[in-house]
């Protein structure tokens, strides 16, 4: 087993009869929903809301029951990837582009559960590149502001030679911070920011981080 599949399969313990649940997105939240498919097929019961298009996908390729948000109040689990995760259980996310559902999701959940294997974790967020979803209308004014605020790279995701667009149908930069400092003050800083729809920076959302070693290990952090 990888370290991704070992965090994952892990996190899917968690997942218990009846529960509504959250699927994250990347490839080790790909082993989450591959375990509970494999559960599903033998006997349990449960409900997901996906967060990216890939995962509904894959869900559906697992014969995870999906429902819409219309349909619950609250999930009662989140399981998902992050990009980098600190001591204080702080996270970048947004390197697959689906920060903003994954941020809904895990904020109307019960649990959030993040699951990584040992290279995400950090003693600093910021090395790699904070994701910024903006809106596609005059972007590039909302870009330059972005500039002329922060002293450091941002740039357009691409995918190919176009724009990235996310499941939303916004764009995404990024940004290379470095080292954040106060991920909380940056993460109020860009929500304030017109244009700016939502930041890969989780900061008081998690509740269980569970990092996945080569050699079968965990290592499982709660708040
Ligand atoms: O935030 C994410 C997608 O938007 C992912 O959870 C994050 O990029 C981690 O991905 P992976 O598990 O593939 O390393």
């Amino acid at each position: 087993m990888n370290a991704k599949q070992v965090a994952g399969y892990r996190a899917a313990e968690f997942v218990k009869d009846g529960m509504t649940i959250g699927l994250g997105t990347g490839s080790t939240a790909y082993y989450a929903i591959e375990k509970i498919g494999e559960m599903v097929s033998g006997g349990l019961q449960v409900r997901a809301i996906a967060t990216s298009s890939a995962s509904e996908e894959l869900a559906k390729k697992y014969n995870i029951p999906l429902i819409s948000a219309s349909e619950v109040d609250h999930l009662d689990l989140a399981i998902d990837g992050a990009d980098e995760v600190n001591p204080q259980m702080e996270l970048i996310k947004g390197g697959g582009g689906a920060l903003l559902r994954e941020k809904l999701v895990a904020m109307h959940s019960d649990k959030f559960i993040v699951i990584a294997d040992s290279s995400k974790v950090v003693a600093s967020l910021g090395q790699f590149k904070l994701p910024i979803e903006i809106v596609p209308f005059t972007y590039e004014w909302t870009l330059k502001l972005l500039r002329n605020r922060y002293d450091v790279p941002f740039e357009m995701r691409k995918n190919g030679d176009d724009l990235y667009v996310t499941d939303n149908g916004n764009y995404i930069v990024d940004a290379a911070f470095g080292v954040i400092e106060s991920p909380a003050t940056l993460a109020e800083e860009l929500k304030a920011i017109t244009g700016v729809v939502e930041h890969g920076l989780f900061v008081g959302i998690t509740d269980t981080v569970i990092i996945g070693f080569e050699d079968g290990r965990t290592e499982i952090n709660e708040k």
